[in-house]
Order: C-alpha cells, then sequence, then structure tokens
C-alpha cells in the first residue's frame, strides 16, 4: 500500500490542467516501456474537466490513443448516450476527439442493453478478468491509472460511505440506493481500485475538505471510502487550496503555485 503524496494547486482550473499535464506525461510513459498503457475514468465535474483538459493540451498529441485500454471506475446505469452517463462526459470531452481503439474503449453497459445492472456489473468483470494478465496476481488488470473524483461524503467511484458494495469482494458489483443520482449504478470495489499501479484522487472546493483531511487521516475505507483508494505503486492526492485547507500540518504536503 502506498503512502499518499498530496500535491495542491492553486483553483479548480489549474487542477483540472495539471492533472491533464500528468495523465499525459505517465501515459507516454507507459507507452514507451511496455507498448501500451490503461486508464480508468472517473464521473463528476472535476473528471471531466480534467478530460477536457487533456482535449485542449497539444501535447495530447504524444499519447497512441489507439494503444491505450480505457476503463470507467463507475457508471450511472443509464441507457447508452444519456447525457448523465460518465461516458457521454467521456466522449464529449476528450473521447471524441482522439484517435481511440473503440475495441479498447470499455464501456459499462445500461439498461438498454437487456441486462440487469447486476448482469451488467458481471459482465464487466468478466471482460477485467479478460485483461488481466498473470503478473497482474487479481482478476483484473494493474491499471497504469485509476482516477478518482471524490465526494464531500468521500465516496469514490460509487462506493457510498456504509453501503454494501463496501463489504464486497467482488470486482464489479451493482449499487442500488445511491444517495447521489442517479440511484443504479455499477462501481468498481476497493480491491479492483487497490489493484492499480497508481491511484488518483482529484477534489477541488470546499466541501471536499472535511471528506480530504478524514481520507488522509486513519479512517476505515467503510465509513471514508476515499480512505481505501491507493495504489501498489504511487498514490496521489490532487487537490485545489480549498480542498485542501483542512490537512493538517505535515502530512506529506506538497504546495504548487
Ligand atoms: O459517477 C459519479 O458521479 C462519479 O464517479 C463520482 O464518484 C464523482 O467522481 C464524485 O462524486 C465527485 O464528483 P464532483 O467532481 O462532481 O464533485
Amino acid at each position: 500500500m502506498s503512502v499518499p503524496t498530496i500535491v495542491v494547486h492553486r483553483d479548480a482550473d489549474v487542477l483540472a490542467k495539471a492533472v491533464a499535464a500528468r495523465i499525459i506525461t505517465r501515459l507516454v510513459d507507459a507507452q514507451s516501456a511496455t507498448g501500451s498503457a490503461s486508464l480508468v475514468l472517473t464521473g463528476g465535474t472535476v473528471g471531466t474537466a480534467t478530460l477536457a483538459a487533456i482535449a485542449a493540451t497539444p501535447a495530447r498529441d504524444a499519447v497512441d490513443w489507439s494503444r491505450l485500454d480505457i476503463w470507467w471506475g463507475d457508471e450511472r446505469f443509464l441507457p447508452s448516450g444519456d447525457p448523465e452517463r460518465n461516458e457521454t462526459g467521456a466522449r464529449r470531452a476528450l473521447l471524441d476527439q482522439v484517435d481511440v481503439d473503440p475495441e479498447r474503449v470499455h464501456v459499462m453497459l445500461g439498461p438498454d442493453s437487456g441486462l440487469t445492472a447486476e448482469e451488467a456489473a458481471d459482465a464487466y468483470a468478466t471482460e477485467l478478468r479478460k485483461a488481466a494478465r498473470p503478473e497482474d496476481h487479481g482478476p483484473a488488470p494493474s491499471f497504469d491509472v485509476m482516477l478518482l473524483g471524490m465526494g464531500p461524503d468521500a465516496h469514490v467511484a460509487s462506493l457510498f460511505p456504509g453501503m454494501p458494495a463496501l463489504y464486497d469482494t467482488r470486482p464489479v458489483v451493482a449499487v442500488h440506493g445511491s444517495p447521489k443520482p442517479p440511484p443504479t449504478r455499477i462501481s468498481l470495489t476497493l480491491p479492483v481500485i487497490q489493484g492499480s499501479r497508481e491511484v488518483w484522487v482529484i477534489a477541488a472546493g470546499e466541501e471536499k475538505s472535511g471528506a480530504v483531511r478524514l481520507a488522509l487521516s486513519e479512517s476505515g475505507p467503510v465509513q471514508v471510502p476515499a480512505a481505501g483508494a491507493h495504489g501498489r505503486s504511487r498514490t496521489l492526492f490532487l487537490l485545489d487550496r480549498a480542498a485542501a485547507g483542512k490537512i493538517p500540518p505535515g502530512m506529506g504536503r506538497i504546495a504548487s503555485p
């Protein structure tokens, strides 16, 4: 388990641009080393703003988008094309503007597939298992970067405090009764998140500051899911100053201009 590194940026706009640059560099490095890369996307405003910032960065062309596997940490269980789907937001912000290989864009299915949320979760678990290699030592790939937005209640993906998904050992689960609409979702679980090489939690705004403090303290992941968001080799908390406002001194904080 990697101890979180905290990087603080001036505001949400600089945060999105800085994370975009960080993603591009990380993907280029991964592709240089192995010929491929894997990135797990998150929904939410900061996650989507980060994708838009990638699209607006000329350096985006340094990434070979055709050799990138794109996954989602969670999805709202809505029909394909629904504006509230995380996939729709990601396509509009970035994916429709770069040459991704459609076979390597792994979407979580919605009700228009004819599957229930449970069946769609199982289908995603099967896709993850097929993509896993022996060296991943688990039911899913060790993703190069797992992006996670975080709610004011410290939820990540669609893992909300105290809900059954946090006790589930399966790699992907259906979530019902989500406190954040829509109520039905599909989510990776913590074991899969923790199997990633790097986990990057991205948060902006004063309303997230309490959750950030809890996540960086000795909190348990059932009540503070973001406390369980750590990667095998690296964990980053990428914040704006407002979200970092309640971090106790000496938490390994690296302030950026
Ligand atoms: O489906 C979702 O809504 C997201 O996956 C969710 O986990 C989101 O990342 C957080 O709620 C933060 O969202 P904001 O960045 O909009 O606060």
